[in-house]
């Protein structure tokens, strides 16, 4: 046994020193040359510059392995990085050294392999001083088994590694469609809005849907694959000013971890300048067009204007699809339409339109119907289940502290109040080292508004009475509810123009 002993411990000590002649003689290259014409493993190397090109699948490699370092001891040495727009440091194997990694139980063993390169004495860009590339050791009888799956399993790992280190970015659309040095047509700044769904006032349960929908949304590629959809969502968020329709956009991307691209739809010129943008944005992202009935004159069709009045005033609605835009701007409702729509909406995948406005009766129906717009989502004036939320994150009041009776109070002339969040918000940061001040001062401006909104609401019913326009139950009109009825009138348009869509397809195809 000692004998065995001392003669394995010698044969170690032989392949030792052959492997550190080897590796004191030859470069790295030759001793992977050498060695992959006897070894019973299979070598793959990736180089960090491929051609002229840099080598994605070097960086993905790189950020995969800065994940499995924190597990494994296996690398001595380490080096540090902290990436462009990224507040995450990765960690990342220094040169020449070397990780395990198990994939699927097959075993294999990266190398991170630098050389100096030689000097050129012409090239048409300049390369950097060191060669650097990973090399992949698997068994022969493996390779097979894993490389691909192996392989986009580090491409898949890798972009998540990205997203949750890379700060998120805000994209603007850049004047008058110039290209920046890239030659894209964004321009992008770090998104550091600090909306989230926690600090965003609105009922609870509504919040929770728009929540459900998102996971969802990004949980069903295979869902959207499989029943022939391209994979991407609409959402409407309609409410006057200042009910946090941009904060809600914030919250979704914060929620998400997308890149915003705030569309300004005014500075493009055509509809191939639109579709153009929309080839340049990536996917995981979010698509913004806010206000989008002041945008652009893509609201109305003209040959179906109909009057309705609001308050007093005369104004005209109705629907139709104008395809000229009006102050010389040649982007159409159609050509927004097959934006959000259209063959050129799904590339990229997985990606989410969001359109604002304060006024949804204006909008064309088309833009509505689901498929366009899968949610249409009301950001209306506080309730109380969503004052209570500033009231926590403001003052930081607790459900149980909202008692008594001036809580009582605030609930019963919140809804008469017709207070934004905004509003709120204002007169909570004002007295805000003072809760019971704020408080007392919430409910005093409360009291003013409902009273206000009350006589309003009298002048106006007086009015419909006179010209003979009362409905309701109770025979009583009120401005909120003239608002709301004209929303209502628009969502059903929108519903009826699907229904109207399905039918002629239905009819399409028994006609077929
Ligand atoms: N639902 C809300 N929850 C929390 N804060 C809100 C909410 N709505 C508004 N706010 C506050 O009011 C400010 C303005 O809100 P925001 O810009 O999101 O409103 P908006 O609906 O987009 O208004 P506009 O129609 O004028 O664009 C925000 O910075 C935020 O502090
Ligand atoms: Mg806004």
């Amino acid at each position: 046994m000692k004998e065995y002993l001392t003669y394995l411990a010698s044969l170690l000590g032989v392949l030792a020193f052959f492997q550190s002649l080897m590796n004191s003689i030859f470069p790295p290259e030759l001793r992977f040359a050498f060695f992959k014409l006897f070894s019973t493993y299979s070598y793959f190397e990736i180089t960090e510059i491929d051609g002229v090109n840099t080598n994605e699948l070097y960086n993905a490699v790189q950020l995969y392995l800065s994940s499995s370092i924190s597990i494994s001891v296996a690398a001595n040495r380490l080096s540090l990085t902290r990436a462009v727009n990224s507040s995450a440091i990765t960690f990342g194997l220094s040169n020449n050294d070397s990780i395990v990694d198990t994939f699927n139980a097959v075993t294999v063993v990266w190398e991170h392999i630098v050389t100096q390169r030689q000097t050129q004495t012409f090239a048409w860009r300049a390369m950097p001083e060191e060669k650097r590339g990973f090399t992949l050791r698997i068994k022969k009888k493996d390779k097979n088994l894993i490389l691909n799956s192996y392989l986009d399993y580090i491409m898949e790992k890798a972009n998540e590694i990205r997203r949750k280190n890379q700060d998120r970015l805000l994209y603007t659309n850049s004047k008058s469609g110039s290209l920046d040095s890239r030659g894209l047509p964004w321009e992008s700044v770090p998104f550091k809005h600090p909306s989230t769904f926690d600090t965003l006032a609105m009922d609870p349960f509504k919040k929770q849907q728009i929540m459900d929908d998102l996971t969802d949304f990004t949980k069903c590629q295979s869902f959207y694959k499989k029943t022939g959809r391209a994979w991407k969502r609409g959402y409407l968020l309609y409410g006057p000013p200042g009910t946090g329709k941009s904060s809600m956009i914030a919250a979704m991307a914060n929620y998400l971890r997308y890149d915003i691209y705030d569309l300004e739809l005014t500075e493009v010129k055509s509809n191939s300048e639109l579709r153009k943008l929309l080839m340049k944005t990536s996917s995981k992202s979010i698509i913004v067009i806010e206000d989008i009935d002041c945008s652009i004159n893509l609201t109305i069709r003209k040959k179906m204007q109909i009057p309705c009045s609001y308050n007093g005033l005369e104004t005209l609605t109705g629907f139709g699809l104008s395809e000229d835009s009006g102050n010389g701007n040649t982007v159409t409702l159609s050509g927004l339409l097959n934006f959000t729509d259209g063959l050129w909406s799904c590339c990229g995948s997985e990606k989410i339109f969001v359109f604002t406005t304060n006024h949804i009766e204006k909008l064309d129906p088309a833009l509505l119907r689901s498929g366009r717009m899968d949610m249409l989502i009301d950001m209306s004036y506080c309730t109380f289940p969503s004052l209570k939320i500033l009231l926590k994150n403001y003052l930081g009041y607790e459900e149980e502290d909202l008692n008594d009776d001036v809580f009582k109070e605030i609930e019963e002339v919140v809804d008469k109040a017709e207070i934004t969040p905004a509003d709120v918000s204002e007169s909570l940061i004002k007295n805000r080292r003072d809760r019971e001040r704020a408080v007392s001062e919430l409910l005093r401006n409360l009291r003013s508004r409902a009273e206000f909104n009350e006589e309003e609401d009298d002048i106006f019913y007086n009015k419909k009475k006179k010209n003979g326009k009362l409905r309701g139950q109770n025979g009583s009109l009120t401005v909120a509810d003239d608002v709301k009825e004209q929303e209502k009138r628009a969502l059903n348009r929108a519903y009826a123009e699907e229904n109207k869509e399905k039918e002629d397809n239905i009819c399409k195809n028994s006609e077929d």
